[in-house]
């Protein structure tokens, strides 16, 4: 069931799933003189998920939050679609934009319902509206609405929480999702699966959405593309994860990707059919060899030969049926298009 009103008072944008981010020539200086961000222009096309990352203090949470005016820009000009948001209400903005931050930031007084329906409740519905869809959006992101929904924030795990924080920021269908560092208050553990439903959650709702992160791993696992940002805001590379980590564009991205980015290309580059050999006659691999999915990232591929102690894998097509082998030895002696920064 899809309870989103047709109209409300958020005006007609709201009516829009997700909205392109244009960034243009944006600036911001502090009045103590600090250039947080110099002049950014980049586009964030409509339903896609961008990273932004660099090291500390280089700008990202700045950026992120002058497309909610959270922070005033100094110059340039923000569009939603074809809307300047440096014209709009803020706060009217701030209702068609989900934020999500660290901590959550839930109203520790408040059910996780009426947490959820916070935006709703600002926007006017009903209040049977508003139940309603915070039951759908526990459900959506994996919260038994029946079991979460009277609780406390107190009584839910970090994760749990950060999941009501999703759940919040999308409760009246913004047409941009901004996110700052949403998974790093939790253990690795918990991260990993957060991550894993973030993605499943995204590939149902297609919002466009920006997201902060000093972890390049959470980067290239969720960024459709990644935003590298140096001190004051200088853009060094707006690429796709395989690019940024095959082709960095600078020597300050080369270093920032860091030494262990063979590994991480393993994980963006997929099994492709010419890196398989040929079955044996008779049309399948001998009995034992481990099976991975035509498809499935190299890194998987490695990791399973790894952990079963074998030379090759039995790769299979999407029926099941067996196309190939994958060795060891070939995945290790991938060669990656030529290195323009070399080495
Ligand atoms: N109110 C302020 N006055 C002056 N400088 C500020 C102010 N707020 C932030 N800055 C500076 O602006 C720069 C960018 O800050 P910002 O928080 O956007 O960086 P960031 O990349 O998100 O950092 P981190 O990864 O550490 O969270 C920093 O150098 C910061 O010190």
């Amino acid at each position: 069931m899809d309870v989103t009103p047709e109209s409300d008072s958020a005006g007609p944008a709201s009516a829009v799933g997700a909205a392109a981010i244009t960034l243009d020539q944006v600036r911001k200086q502090y009045p103590d003189g600090t250039v947080a961000v110099g002049e950014l222009s980049l586009e964030v096309k409509a339903g896609e998920l961008v990273v932004l990352i660099g090291p500390s203090g280089c700008g990202k949470s700045t950026v992120l939050r002058m497309i909610n005016r959270l922070i005033e820009p100094t110059s340039g000009r923000i569009l939603l679609g074809d809307e300047d948001v440096t014209r709009a209400d803020p706060v009217q903005l701030r209702r068609r934009i989900g934020y999500v931050i660290q901590n959550v930031g839930l109203f520790p007084h408040q059910t996780i319902s009426a947490n959820v329906g916070t935006v709703p409740r600002l926007l006017g519905w009903s209040r049977s509206l508003i139940q309603a869809r915070a039951g759908e959006l526990l459900d959506l992101v994996g919260l038994d609405p029946a079991t979460f929904g009277p609780r406390y924030p107190h009584e839910l795990s970090g994760g749990q929480r950060q999941r009501v924080g999703v759940a919040r920021a999308l409760a009246a269908d913004p047409v941009v999702l901004l996110m700052d560092e949403p998974f790093s208050a939790v253990d690795p553990i918990a991260r990993g699966r957060l991550q894993e439903e973030f993605l499943r959650l995204q590939a149902e709702v297609r919002k466009t959405i920006v997201l902060v992160t000093h972890d390049l791993d959470e980067a290239v696992r969720l960024g459709d593309r990644i935003v590298v940002l140096s001190q004051g805001g200088r853009l060094e590379q707006y690429a796709s994860p395989a690019t940024l980590l095959g082709e960095p564009a600078s020597a300050f991205v080369r270093e920032f990707v860091g030494t262990d980015r063979a590994i991480r290309r393993l994980a963006v580059t997929p099994i492709t059919p010419d890196l398989l050999q040929p079955l044996p006659p008779g049309g399948d691999a001998p009995a034992g060899l481990p099976t991975v999915p035509i498809g499935s990232s190299l890194y998987d591929a490695l990791a399973v030969l790894l952990t079963t102690n074998s030379d090759d894998a039995r790769v299979t097509a999407e029926g099941g049926e067996p196309v190939g082998l994958l060795s060891r030895h070939r995945i290790l002696s991938i060669d990656y298009p030529a290195d323009p920064i070399g080495g």
